[in-house]
C-alpha cells in the first residue's frame, strides 16, 4: 500500500524576539489565513494543572503556591523561579526539568497530528517563548526574529499588568535578544500596523505556497 504520495508537508514556522515582542500577534494574523498554531505557554498552563506535577511542585516550592480553592497560583510560583539570586535560579531549573519533557511530548504530538492528517494545514505556526533555548529549533522550516525595542515591550508588558521588573527579570532568564536574532531566518518588526503585518503574513504564505507547489 502506498502511502498518499502526494501529501504536502506543513511548513513549520517558529517565531521568537523578546516578551512581547509580538509572537502571538503575527501567529494570530497567519492563523487567519489558515495557519494551526501551537501555543507553548498554554500548553505550559495545561501541564501545571496535571495532579501529580502539582504534587510535585508543593514539594519543591511549598504549599504557598496553591490557592485555598485547591488551583495553582501562577503568580507565587512565578515569584518563586523569575530572579536573579541563585536559589531562584536553582528553582527554575527544577520547574522546567519538570514540565519541560511535558510540554515538549504535548506540542510534538500536536505537530505529528498535523503532519499526519488527511488534509495538512499548509502552515503551522510554532509560539513557545523558549522555543531555541528549549531546543525547538529543529522542528521549524523558518525561525522569524520580531524586533520591538525595550520601551515598546516596556509598555505592552505593563497593559498586560506587569511591571518593568518582571519584563526584565524574565527576559534576563531567557537568551539574549542578539543570540536570537542571529539564530533566525527571517527578521521583522515587531511596530508594523495591522494591514502591515496583515501583508507581511499573506506575502509569507504565497511563497510557501509557491514553494510547495500548492
Ligand atoms: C512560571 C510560570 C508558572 C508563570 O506563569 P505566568 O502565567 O505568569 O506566565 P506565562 O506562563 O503566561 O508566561 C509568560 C512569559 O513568561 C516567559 N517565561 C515563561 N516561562 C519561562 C521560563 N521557564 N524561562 C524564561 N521565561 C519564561 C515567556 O516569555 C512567556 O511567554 C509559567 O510561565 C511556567 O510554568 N513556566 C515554565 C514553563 C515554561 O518554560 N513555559 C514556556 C513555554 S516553553
Ligand atoms: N504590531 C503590533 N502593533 C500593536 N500592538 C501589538 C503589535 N504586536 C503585538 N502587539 C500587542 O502587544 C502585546 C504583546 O503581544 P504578543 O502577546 O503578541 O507578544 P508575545 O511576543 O507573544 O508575548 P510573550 O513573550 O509573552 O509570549 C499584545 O497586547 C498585542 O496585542
Amino acid at each position: 500500500m502506498r502511502l498518499n504520495p502526494t501529501k504536502k508537508r506543513p511548513f513549520v514556522v517558529g517565531f521568537v524576539g523578546g516578551i512581547a515582542a509580538g509572537k502571538t500577534h503575527f501567529g494570530a494574523a497567519l492563523e487567519s489565513l489558515g495557519a494551526v498554531r501551537i501555543d507553548a505557554d498554554a500548553i505550559g498552563h495545561r501541564v501545571l494543572q496535571d495532579p501529580a506535577v502539582q504534587s510535585r511542585l508543593c514539594e519543591l516550592f511549598g504549599d504557598a503556591i496553591v490557592r485555598s480553592d485547591g488551583t495553582l497560583d501562577r503568580k507565587a510560583l512565578a515569584a518563586c523561579v523569575f530572579g536573579d539570586t541563585p536559589v531562584a535560579k536553582a528553582a527554575k531549573l527544577q520547574l522546567e526539568e519538570l514540565v519541560h519533557p511535558r510540554i515538549h511530548a504535548l506540542a510534538v504530538a500536536k505537530l505529528q497530528e498535523y503532519q499526519a492528517a488527511c488534509e495538512p494545514p499548509v502552515v503551522v505556526v510554532i509560539d513557545a517563548p523558549l522555543l531555541l533555548e528549549a531546543g525547538w529549533a529543529p522542528y521549524c522550516d523558518a525561525i522569524i526574529f520580531i524586533e520591538t525595542p525595550f520601551a515598546v515591550r516596556a509598555r505592552r508588558a505593563l497593559e498586560r499588568g506587569w511591571t518593568e521588573t518582571h519584563l526584565r527579570d524574565r527576559e534576563a532568564s531567557q537568551l539574549p535578544l542578539n543570540e536570537k536574532r542571529k539564530q533566525a531566518t527571517h527578521v521583522v518588526s515587531g511596530q508594523l500596523d495591522e494591514s502591515q503585518v496583515a501583508a507581511y503574513c499573506e506575502d509569507l504564505v504565497a511563497q510557501i505556497e509557491m514553494r510547495s507547489g500548492a
